[in-house]
């Protein structure tokens, strides 16, 4: 079946489609999920009737087939979208159903058909609880931050701030959404919209939790941050001492979470320079056999042991964790918690929710975080954050003050 000319006529585009199905959850209370993988060309979108909220114990490998949304905080709740509805796209065409629930998605969207028109789609949004991070108040916990890592309370914390900026009247979710995906080849794009949770859209370069095929685990180990500009040559960009240490710490991090669990056969590739849309960051790959190892459940163990990574939050983890509840000043919500497609063809893809911006009616507010050592300088910092919030902000493109 030619799903792609049966459910639309040739003037119904993939927008279209996207749009009526993200509008559709929000007449009908579903959640929504649209997202698109890394080197990927396939865009992918789930609705879900009633969303879940996930113990923080689940094992990953038995949920049924969805989205996990999670928040830094890992005590609140985790929402697990099931998919009840399961459409893919490449090539700005509807993709064959295979599985036998793109089938009934498939059927009941051919059913849809005369309602699909061209509009614009609405999300859901909620009220911000927090103002703006002030510029002398980010400085200040940096300040505080350098000043315990020379006393030696922890190595690195990863301070963040949140910044509102007003939508353009024209703001349309799925343009930002296919902007995302044009300028970020190398992140994970995704938009989720709960009536709980209200609205998200990231870009995010930082893998967490990949289980492919039930064999073969991989997470990342991602800090450093410069700006990238187009034709630079990766291999001649240099990277101060302070990024190298840095990175290395989330390194350590994630060994010290495999000594662990006893697990000592995992390749590291890496550090290599990597583009995430405007920046450059260092990365290295982990990569273990599940099967050789006998960790079958590897995804899920390491979840709740890597969550939240010092790329987000420090080294180690309770000093910085204490220190950012003291000082950070609000609620990170969604930001630096995860999220991704869970069980779709037997594939785990979590990633950590950066480079986002959370949608309210008619401001976007904007998120970013920068790692602080004993080397960082403050207004460095603030740099840092204001280029990684440039992700978000060259999409949103919002009407900025004369
Ligand atoms: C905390 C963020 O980025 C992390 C990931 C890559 C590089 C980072 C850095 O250089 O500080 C951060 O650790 C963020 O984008 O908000």
């Amino acid at each position: 079946m030619d799903t792609t000319t049966s459910v639309s006529s040739p003037t119904i585009t993939e927008i279209d489609l996207l749009s009526y199905l993200i509008q559709h959850a929000v007449d009908n209370q579903f959640s929504v999920a649209v997202w698109r993988l890394p080197n990927n060309n396939t865009r992918h979108i789930i609705l879900s009737r009633q969303h879940e909220k996930l113990k923080t114990d689940i094992t990953l490998e038995e949920l049924p087939t969805g989205f996990i949304f999670a928040p830094f905080d890992t005590a609140s709740e985790r929402i697990y979208l099931k998919a009840d509805f399961s459409f893919s796209f490449t090539d700005d065409g509807l993709n064959e159903p295979v599985t036998p629930l793109e089938i009934t998605s498939s059927a009941w969207l051919q059913a849809k058909r005369d309602e699909i028109k061209k509009r614009k789609a609405g999300y859901y949004h909620i009220q911000r609880t927090s103002g703006d991070t002030q510029k002398d108040a980010y400085l200040n916990v940096v300040a505080l931050g350098i000043a315990e890592t020379e006393k030696e309370t922890f190595q690195k914390v990863v301070p963040s701030r949140s910044k509102a900026v007003t939508l353009p009247p024209d703001f349309d979710i799925v343009n930002a959404f296919m902007k995302l995906c044009a300028g970020n080849p190398n992140a994970l794009i995704s938009f989720v919209s709960t009536p709980e949770t209200g609205s998200w859209l990231g870009a995010t370069p930082e893998m967490l939790v990949n289980v492919e095929g039930h064999t073969i685990f991989k997470t990342v180990a991602l800090a450093g941050t410069q700006p990238y500009r187009e034709g630079m040559n990766l291999k001649s960009v240099a990277w101060t001492q302070k990024d190298i240490e840095e990175q290395a710490l989330v390194e350590r991090y994630i060994i010290s979470c495999f000594k662990r669990i006893r697990l000592r056969e995992y390749d590291e590739h890496g550090p290599k320079t990597v583009v995430a849309g405007n920046l450059l960051h260092l990365k290295s790959e982990f990569t273990v056999d599940m099967q050789a190892t006998d960790f079958l459940q590897l995804g899920t163990t390491m979840l709740q042991l890597l969550h939240p990574t010092s790329a987000v939050c420090g080294m180690p983890l309770n000093a910085a964790l204490d220190f950012l509840r003291k000082h950070e000043g609000y609620d990170r919500q969604f930001y630096a918690g995860f999220l991704g497609p869970v069980n779709f063809k037997n594939n785990i893809h979590i990633f950590v929710n950066l480079r986002c911006a959370q949608l309210l009616e008619s401001q976007a507010v904007l998120y970013a975080g920068a790692g602080v050592t004993i080397d960082s300088v403050p207004e460095q910092e603030w740099e840092e954050t204001e280029i990684k919030m440039n992700t978000l902000l060259n999409v949103i493109s919002p009407v900025r003050p004369a």
